[in-house]
């Protein structure tokens, strides 16, 4: 397979480069903390809950340790906001939906919390909106026996297309959704742009949070209390060897999260509440797909990724042996090496001789290798080894993991690890549910 591309977007990520410090309330955050064992704890033991979603100044806490991390008492479960718990990550794509299914609803309204959550369920299983564009429950991620703010229950997963938000919206109007008792917050730019809307059609204030602020509280949250949710590959572009394997995420910091989305976001995360936005790019999960569409007419991601697993970009790129008739020593440039995403493609010959299928893996390889490169030379730039891929571009898309993966070790002489989340694009919808009572 075709290498992936040379550092060819320095130039496009000095100029986006917007380096503002993000820092949440807790002390001695120190700007560039080195590797202390800072991390979560694993598991949830009954009495004793490590919970990054209370800040020390609203719930009774005590440091454990000299790292920030604090301990929260398990009966300091707040009572305002009414169970079931329901957190949005309202995207430039994908609304992401998760909500907290309690074990033991409260005595008092068990009925109501039992209804409310079977109701809302039945609500999104049948709307028509939900399932355009390949939406629906995941259920494969769903996490049984799950802590959050001390409550035991199981946290489900649930994603639509944001272009339905509105016809969303007026449906759970007309089904009466919005005399239900829930409580939910929101994040992303939709949280937002949509803020009136909700209050509008179905009479409800949602909480809002900031997506970099819910991303991290939300990764932080789901490997603190789910199991195997980081892995990596080894051998990731040998189809016989490779291999899925475990990371133990828990001691991380510092490390790169590169978010995917519609557009990419890159964060340096410090420690548990420090970080900063290092970078963004606008090409990224968006524009793998408004390209694709464009180029192959696919209508869906899934059609775009199925395409992509059949085609060759090596066909659309051309390559340094394109170029050199074999390899460019003095730079160690190998020929397969891509020289130019897409320039076989300005003469009408090779037009003609490239199909659909090679027209979306060359798309795919362009976006995924010019995200990799600018990770790269993020995580170069801020000294991190271990680099986490997150978002829905992911999804489905193992030729662009083993693709990072392949870029991150290939490029670094094998000093940058690529890490990988089961829960790859909900965790901003996560974070927004654990940081709820924060308000
Ligand atoms: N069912 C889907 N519909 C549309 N895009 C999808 C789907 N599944 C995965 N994707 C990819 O995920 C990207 C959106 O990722 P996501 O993390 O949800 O971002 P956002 O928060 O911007 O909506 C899309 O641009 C696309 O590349
Ligand atoms: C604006 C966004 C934070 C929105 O997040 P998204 O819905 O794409 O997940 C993201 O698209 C982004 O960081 N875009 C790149 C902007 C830049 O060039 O820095």
């Amino acid at each position: 397979m075709s290498q992936p591309s040379t550092g060819k977007n320095t130039a496009r990520v000095l100029q986006s480069s917007c380096g503002e410090w993000r820092s949440i309330d807790v002390p001695s955050c120190s700007t560039k903390s080195s590797n202390t064992n800072s991390s979560p704890k694993r598991g949830n033991p009954p009495d004793d809950i490590v919970d990054y979603a209370f800040p020390k100044k609203q719930l009774k806490v005590h440091m454990t340790d000299r790292t920030n991390s604090v301990t929260v008492n398990r009966r300091s479960v707040h009572n305002s906001c009414p169970m079931p718990w329901f957190g949005m990550d309202i995207g430039g794509t994908l609304v992401k939906l998760v909500y907290f299914e309690p074990h033991n609803p409260s005595p008092s309204n068990n009925f109501s919390q039992v209804q409310t959550l079977e109701e809302i369920e039945f609500f999104l299983k049948n709307n028509e909106t939900c399932r355009k564009g390949g939406g629906g429950k995941d259920t494969h991620l769903k996490i049984k026996n799950i802590y959050i703010h001390g409550n035991l229950g199981t946290l489900h997963f649930f994603h639509f297309p944001t272009s339905e938000m509105d016809m969303f919206l007026q449906s759970a109007k007309s089904k009466g959704m919005s005399l239900l008792p829930c409580t939910a917050c929101a994040t992303g730019g939709g949280a937002y742009k949509f803020e009136s809307a909700f209050k509008k059609e179905v009479n409800m204030d949602i909480h809002k949070f900031d997506e970099m602020d819910s991303l991290l509280r939300g990764i932080h949250y789901i490997d603190a209390n789910y199991q195997e949710e980081c892995y990596y590959f080894e051998n990731p572009v040998d189809d016989k060897f490779c291999e899925k394997k475990v990371f133990d995420f828990s001691s991380p910091y510092p490390y790169l999260v590169v978010n995917i989305g519609s557009g990419v976001s890159i964060l340096s995360v410090y420690a548990p509440d420090c970080y900063k936005r290092v970078t963004g790019s606008s090409l990224g999960g968006g524009t793998f797909l408004g390209l694709c569409s464009l180029l192959t007419g696919c209508e869906t991601f899934e059609q775009a990724i199925a395409l992509a697993e059949k085609g060759e970009s090596t066909k659309v790129d051309k390559l340094v042996k394109d170029i050199y008739g074999g390899d460019y020593p003095r730079f160690n440039l190998q020929g397969d090496t891509v020289a130019s995403s897409f320039g076989n493609m300005t003469c009408q010959e090779r037009r003609s001789l490239v199909s659909r299928e090679d027209l979306a893996r060359a798309t795919l390889v362009t976006i995924t290798n010019n995200i990799g490169s600018i990770a790269r030379m993020c995580a170069v730039n801020e000294g991190m080894e271990h680099v986490v891929f997150v978002g829905n571009f992911l999804r489905v898309n193992p030729i662009s993991m083993k693709l990072l993966a392949y870029a991150m070790d290939f490029w670094s002489n094998g000093t940058l690890k690529a890490l990988f989340l089961e829960h790859e694009g909900y965790f901003g919808a996560v974070g927004c549910v654990v940081q709820l009572l924060e308000t």
